[in-house]
């Protein structure tokens, strides 16, 4: 099946020189939800602001639904849905007249059948007579994806879909996307926050400095995650690893005073167990330990900053 997204060395250099992307190549497939993970000015909303034509792109190629954004824009544009960074809610309109608005931008006959369904899915039903400006920032924000969803795309984009908004809301938002995920539609969202990458995501991309440094399927950027680090400091000096231990993914330090001992978390009960038994067997003594744990924050932040 062909990808919703695709993009081929996709560069991008803006009109002071500045280059925002450098060979970016990237699929998304239908149905999933991926997140792109990277921090201030790394691209993110330019590589959103290109497949959604809003941005000129540089060389590269880059197809929506299987239409060419530049050689097929109508087509392309209509497979996608826009919630920007920027809210633009100071609307007298009331929600169901924005909401229906939308749809006829895209050149699409009104199906108030459609836009019901919508209101619904985001519980904005209720508020369907309500002027924009008259509602809270959650509702508001609500009515965006309502107005990204009026045309029936199967692509959405959501550019820092819960930047400022509080714990309560962003878990509805969260909850929100997964039902329209559940609906069908590909999701692709930006985003600061780690713990909403490693929430919702099928995928993780992360960006840096205009280039995707990794693309990693979330549950096995998860297993990194729960990678932990045992180090003992032992009272006498090793040599070398004891034949017990090197089946074991253990590692001496250079002085010989350190044994580091990596495991999965999930397995820490019988590896850090088995472990410390076997030393006591072996009469190896240490005067301390401690434990750590790599998180896909140290991970992404390592990534960032190397
Ligand atoms: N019109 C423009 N002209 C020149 N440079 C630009 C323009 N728009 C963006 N940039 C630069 O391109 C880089 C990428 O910006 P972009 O907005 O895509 O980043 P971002 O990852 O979305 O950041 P944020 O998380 O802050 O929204 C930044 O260094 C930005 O200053």
């Amino acid at each position: 099946m062909q990808p919703d997204i695709s993009v081929q060395h996709l560069n991008k250099i803006y009109e002071d020189g500045f280059q925002a992307l450098k060979d970016v190549s990237l699929e998304i497939h239908n149905g999933e939800i991926f997140a792109l993970l990277g921090p201030n000015g790394a691209g993110k909303t330019t590589l959103i602001s290109i497949i959604c034509g809003i941005v000129n792109p540089g060389n590269g190629e880059v197809k929506a639904a299987g239409y060419d954004i530049v050689r097929q824009y109508r087509q392309a544009r209509e497979a996608i849905g826009l919630v920007p960074q920027e809210l633009n809610t100071d609307s007298f309109e009331t929600v169901w007249d924005a909401v229906s608005f939308s749809r006829g931008l895209f050149g699409k006959a009104p199906k108030p059948s459609h836009i019901e369904k919508v209101l619904k899915d985001l519980s904005l039903w209720d508020k369907r007579d309500n002027r924009i400006m008259s509602l809270s920032g959650g509702m508001k924000r609500r009515v965006m994806i309502a107005k990204a969803l009026s045309h029936e795309p199967r692509i959405l984009f959501l550019d820092e879909p819960t930047a400022g908004v509080d714990v309560e809301l962003r878990r509805d938002m969260w909850e929100m996307v997964r039902k329209l995920r559940e609906n069908g539609t590909t999701i692709i969202l930006t985003t600061h926050y780690i713990e909403e990458a490693e929430e919702m995501a099928d995928r993780i991309g992360v960006i840096r400095q205009g280039e995707i440094i990794l693309v990693e399927d979330k549950n096995s950027l998860m297993s990194k995650l729960g990678r932990k680090e045992l180090r003992l400091q032992l009272m006498h000096k090793l040599d070398k690893i004891p034949g017990e231990l090197t089946l074991e993914p253990v590692e001496l330090s250079d002085d010989g005073y350190e044994l580091v001992y990596t495991f999965d978390s999930q397995q820490q009960q019988a590896g850090v167990a088995g472990l410390l038994r076997t030393l006591g067997d072996l009469g190896i003594e240490y005067r301390d330990l401690q434990t750590r744990e790599s998180s896909l924050e140290e991970i992404f932040v390592g990534l960032v900053h190397e």
